[in-house]
């Protein structure tokens, strides 16, 4: 069978961001650090202009009264400082661009990894975007200048040397120990800054739930207990930013001392050398000039320390993040599906826990047809819905579409030919017209289609912008069933050949209901395989099939009159005096499996049916 056009992918490879992990996406800007590190040698070469300037002018201009030397070294000097500030300024403009792009590109693909993380229980939140302008500041602002230019600590320090030992000996002693100050540093204020950083992040997502649950908070008083629990966080991360600053700010200040002193001290050598006529006066306010260049990285190394310290934590989690949740493998397209669903002998743990959810599950739905699950609360009906739509992996059977397992699929393709509508339906920021169009571009007419297949055309256009109205924050506020139904329409739009309703109709009215009904004839006269978690009559009358779930395993699967029959009839019986549940049975196919494990929960759903 020919592809449709929408299984084609996309000529631009716009995934190719979800594959860009954190050391690529670095190592993709090495033309730009390449850029950035000969800027940095012309601006080095260039910082030499001065203290040649001044020994000519000392050792030169002063002995011979040659004010056309001076004019001509004053007009060369001018010209390298010039050029010196100009490439400075390209310098910075590169590195802002680097730390933009390095957001661009890290954006993306920390979403793609989130969005990966959370389907297997993490808690990987938005905290890491701002990992990301963490690490964008670091690189935006002198931290990687200080990075280019420390390799010329040594060559300054040389060129003093070659001036005078004595005077090379003064700069390396300020050097090294301005190094073992920001070693100090380092020890000093590790601790107190990674439990800063925790607890930030702890703090922050504390406060972002606290405000989504704005309505629980507010109605039940809850908003102090909150705040103390907020507030206890938090004093654990102003603690450790107030001793990091402490301990930071002492390092600074004797930085500062050991930078005035020796620059007193250099000059305090050379006079004596100069006394002793073993150096020019030259020589000396070079050596000055050269030993403030050699140590301003390590003076700006050991102020920038904190933002480096916060740049590398917020490298190391993402790359953790990142690197946990890789992309999953490209896959070859498959033609469109026609919508026959299999599940066979499904098995499936928690990721973390390995607490079985269910066991042994067989079911299948075809073309056109619906299927209901029924079954107590706790069942496993939505998990088996997220296994279903691949949001999970089982860890035994499969779960085929058109006869390719679920996982075989492209997820890109696969997520075009299914609807879900979750049980808790949450819409994007945006117009209802946008979340009916699955965030993206879309014809007007899918979008009204999508709207009337649902039923909810004649809903949206009593909105105060139609189509148009802005909903979440700062928009419409919508009620439950309103919600619902446009999250079924959002599950309904582009045709897909397989949709999954996680109990559709929690919110609706009689008439939602009647709505939702009819909706799902039509899908069926489109051929579209459904499955449908309920047990309320309206949901019942439009099932072909049902399955009936307990404690994870499926305990009647067949025809819908069969098994309603069968659970009345179970319904009847004494209850069983084990109380155990036996071995999940073996499906008919298209049959009625016998209650094996039923109890007091059958009695209840034969009633509702
Ligand atoms: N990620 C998870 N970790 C641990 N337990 C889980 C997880 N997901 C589901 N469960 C457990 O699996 C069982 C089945 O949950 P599920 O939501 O599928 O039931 P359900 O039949 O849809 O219930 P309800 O009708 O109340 O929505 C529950 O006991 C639930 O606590």
């Amino acid at each position: 069978m020919p592809l449709r056009s929408s299984d084609r992918r996309p000529s631009t490879d716009h995934r190719s961001t979800d594959r860009t992990e954190l050391a690529e996406a670095i190592w993709a800007c090495r033309s730009a650090f390449g850029v950035c590190a000969l800027f940095s040698l012309m601006i080095n070469l260039l910082m030499l202009v001065s203290p040649i300037y001044m020994l000519q002018v000392y050792d030169r201009v002063l002995t011979t009264g040659s004010i056309e030397t001076l004019v001509m070294l004053t007009l060369m000097a001018t010209v390298g400082l010039a050029v010196m500030c100009a490439l400075d300024t390209l310098r910075t403009s590169v590195t802002i661009r680097i730390g933009c792009w390095l957001n661009e590109q890290l954006g993306p693909a920390y979403l793609a990894c989130g969005v990966r993380g959370r389907l297997i229980g993490e808690s990987a939140g938005v905290e890491h975007l701002r990992d990301i302008s963490q690490i964008q500041n670091f690189v935006a602002t002198q931290g990687l200048t200080a990075f280019f230019d420390a390799p010329w600590v040594p060559i300054f320090v040389g060129l003093i040397w070659i001036l005078h030992p004595l005077l090379g000996s003064v700069a390396v002693g300020a050097a090294v120990v301005l190094f073992l100050l920001s070693i100090a540093n380092e020890f000093a204020t590790r601790k107190a800054t990674e439990t800063s950083n925790k607890k930030q992040i702890e703090a922050t997502l504390l406060a972002d739930v606290t405000i989504r649950n704005a309505e629980i908070v507010q109605a039940m008083h809850m908003l102090r207990a909150m705040t103390r629990r907020w507030a206890s966080i938090n004093g654990a991360v102003v603690e450790g930013t107030r001793k990091a600053g402490d301990i930071g700010g002492y390092v600074l200040a004797m930085t500062k001392f050991v930078r005035f002193f020796v620059q007193v001290a250099i000059l305090g050598v050379g006079a004596w050398l100069v006394v002793r006529s073993e150096l020019t006066s030259g020589s000396m306010i070079a050596a000055s000039i050269l030993l403030g260049r050699a140590l301003a990285p390590v003076e700006l190394a050991i102020s920038m320390w904190r933002n480096f310290m916060g740049a590398r934590f917020s490298y190391d989690r993402l790359k953790t993040a990142i690197d946990a949740n890789p992309p999953p493998p490209t896959r070859t397209l498959l033609p469109t599906p026609k919508g026959k669903v299999e599940v066979a002998d499904l098995t499936y743990l928690t990721p973390v826990t390995a607490h079985l959810i269910l066991s042994q599950v067989s079911c299948a739905v075809e073309p056109g047809e619906a299927l209901a699950i029924i079954g107590p609360s706790g069942a496993g009906k939505s998990t088996l819905c997220r296994l279903m739509v691949g949001l999970a992996v089982p860890n035994v059977g499969e779960i085929r579409l058109d006869g390719s397992p679920i996982h075989h699929w492209d997820s890109e393709q696969i997520g075009r030919h299914i609807g879900f509508l979750p049980q808790d339906v949450e819409l994007f920021p945006g117009t209802v017209r946008d979340n009916i169009a699955r965030m993206q571009e879309a014809d007007d007419a899918a979008v009204v289609k999508a709207a009337q297949l649902a039923h909810a055309h004649d809903m949206i256009q009593h909105f105060p912008q139609g189509y148009d109205t802005p909903i979440g924050d700062g928009g419409v506020r919508l009620s439950g069933g309103q919600r619902q139904r446009i999250g079924l329409a959002r599950a309904v739009f582009g045709n897909p050949r397989f949709i999954v309703l996680d109990e559709p109709n929690a919110n609706l009215d009689q008439a939602g209901e009647a709505a939702l009904a009819e909706a799902i004839d039509n899908l069926k006269r489109a051929a579209v395989a459904l499955v449908i978690v309920g047990h309320r009559p309206s949901t019942l009358s439009v099932a072909d099939k049902v399955l009936f779930l307990q404690g994870g395993r499926a305990v009647m699967f067949g025809e819908r009159d069969h098994v309603l029959e069968a659970l009345k009839a179970k319904a009847t019986e004494p209850l069983p005096t084990d109380g155990g549940e036996k071995a999940p049975r073996r499906l008919s196919p298209g049959g009625t499996v016998p209650a094996s494990g039923a109890n007091s929960n059958t009695k209840a759903m034969a009633e509702a049916s």
